[in-house]
């Protein structure tokens, strides 16, 4: 299904499940940039700070006589960005107020960029959908607000300005995304871009990536984006933004097909209901008496740091995931599970060494190393320990060179698999030991397939260890219970060296 119009995108997804309609969705997104300190004040900005108001300076309270000065790292941070999403950045940009009344601004303005944004038409390419990239209109550096949070009980607003005057940049984009499919995939895609590149940890449950959601349709036919748009502010999750528009799309269709006209509206999503209702009309439309902040000069952005920055940029996620199926050789669920676990990681924002750079250490060490065995370990056996340990990759005490010793004896026939599970698990406990001394100490190193009188022994062990389940078997009582009992006894006590089969017949014929 294609339609033709100028300026905006020209197709439409047969799933939007519209038919006789055509859907356009534009996003603003805030995202908090990992910046030390605030964008405009000394302060020190801790994200996960539980104390309330423990980082705040006179200017961020909104004390009058105090001045702003501009952070050199959130804008290099916010240029990185710019650089990810392609856009062209302007190399004189300004700042202004952005006046309105409320509990959590404590300037009566925010500081933002409306007149002139330090960039502007960049781009994002989705994966797995064909579609051209969408346009992103502009983005601006912006002060945060301060956080309120409502006591019911109370009844009374809390604000914590700890946050107030942190540092955010709002992506736009053009009114390109065309269903709530791809509304979310464009989110994940720009959480994943701006984690790779260290922007923000883009975690929407803590706040650190908050979407506004712009919603119009129009009939088929009618000129693209023809529509009026509702703002939905502020939706929490991507399965919560693609399910507001899915009823926004619905509730514009019916009022539309009654014959009514959509108001342009500012609106909510209510996450019990999956609704959306209205906060308020464009009537209602604050005014926000903009103007040059006139404390602040022009933001400069050199050619020259700009193409530093760019140097430095650390690989974006399609570049990563391209690199590890054509330089490792990966096949694609190995590589998008790695892939998953690096963004895990990264949406933690601890720091710290991610799985793919464990994965390219543990592979680069030994060109030898099979990377598809390498990917294997960490993210079905190493992973699978962790987790159950409740530990996430960055508390993995082992270290690439152990897990590669580990691989290595396993290449070498001098561990079985089971083994070396084993052995995982020991290293897990006591990671100092060296590899080979605690595969030794357990008892874990191959010394050749068991021999029958070796498996007669350990067989009998295993049975005098347990006279009652004996004379219960005799009796006939549960007796494929048992024997997988003893089974698995026999297996363990043999380190995985002895053969399934081969135990199964001799505890049957010792049972006799
Ligand atoms: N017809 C339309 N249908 C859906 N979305 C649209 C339409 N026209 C514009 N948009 C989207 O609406 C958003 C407008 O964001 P922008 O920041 O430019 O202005 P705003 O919402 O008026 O300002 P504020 O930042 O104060 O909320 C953009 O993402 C744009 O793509
Ligand atoms: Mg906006
Ligand atoms: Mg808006």
């Amino acid at each position: 299904m294609r339609c033709i119009t100028r300026g905006l995108h020209s197709y439409r997804y047969a799933h939007s499940g519209s038919s006789g309609w055509q859907v356009v969705i534009g996003i603003e997104t805030h995202a908090q940039l990992k910046s030390k300190q605030k964008l405009f004040s000394g302060t020190f900005f801790v994200a996960t700070c539980e104390q309330p108001n423990a980082h705040v300076t006179p200017f961020d309270a909104g004390f009058p006589g105090t001045l702003p000065r501009l952070n050199q790292e959130c804008v290099d941070l916010a240029l990185r960005a710019s650089l990810a999403l392609k856009c062209a950045v302007d190399p004189r940009s300004s700042f202004d107020r952005k006046h309105y009344f409320y509990s959590d601004l404590p300037a009566g303005y925010q500081i933002t960029q409306h007149y002139k944004p330090f960039a502007r038409t960049g781009s994002l390419q989705l994966p797995h959908l064909e579609r051209p990239p969408v346009r992103i209109k502009q983005i601006q550096l912006e002060q945060d607000t301060a956080k309120s949070t409502y006591d019911a009980q109370r009844r009374l607003t809390l604000i914590d300005l700890s946050r107030a005057g942190s540092a955010l940049i709002e992506i736009v984009t053009e009114p390109d995304l065309r269903s709530p499919e791809e509304a979310g995939s464009y989110v994940r895609t720009l959480q994943s871009t701006l984690r790779a590149i260290g922007v923000s940890d883009c975690n929407m449950d803590m706040g650190s990536f908050r979407c506004d959601v712009n919603v119009s349709i129009n009939r088929d036919g009618d000129k693209l984006g023809s529509g009026t748009r509702c703002e939905i502010k502020n939706v929490h999750s991507i399965k919560f933004i693609t399910a507001a528009i899915r009823h926004e799309i619905g509730r514009q269709r019916a009022i539309l097909e009654q014959g009514g006209t959509i108001e342009q509206e500012t609106r909510g999503f209510d996450p019990n209901t999956f609704e959306t209702y209205t906060l308020r009309s464009k009537e209602n439309a604050e005014d926000y008496r903009y103007m040059p902040d006139p404390n602040l000069g022009h933001l400069h952005v050199s050619e020259a740091r700009l193409n530093e920055l760019s140097s430095t940029q650390p690989n974006l996620p399609w570049e990563i995931h391209e690199r590890l199926v054509k330089q490792y050789g990966l096949s694609e669920v190995p590589a998008n599970t790695l892939m998953g676990l690096e963004e895990e990681h990264l949406s933690r924002g601890k720091g710290g060494r991610g799985p793919v750079a464990f994965f390219r250490m543990v592979c680069d060490a030994d060109q030898r190393r099979n990377p598809q065995i390498v990917a294997n370990w960490m993210t079905q056996h190493l992973l699978g320990y962790l987790s159950s340990r409740g530990l996430t990759y960055e508390d993995n005490p082992i270290q690439a060179a152990q897990l590669g010793e580990v691989i290595d004896m396993v290449n070498d026939g001098v561990l079985t698999n089971t083994s070396a599970k084993h052995l995982l698990r020991y290293l897990l406990d006591s990671p100092s030991t060296a590899v080979t001394e605690l595969a030794e100490a357990k008892g874990l190193l191959s010394r050749g397939p068991v021999t029958r009188e070796e498996l007669r022994n350990l067989c009998r062990r295993v049975l005098d260890a347990s006279p009652q389940s004996v004379a219960d078997y005799k009796k006939g009582v549960k007796n494929q219970k048992l024997i997988k009992r003893f089974l698995g006894s026999v297996m363990r006590e043999s380190h995985g060296r002895a053969e399934v089969v081969a135990v199964q017949q001799m505890l049957e014929k010792l049972l006799r």
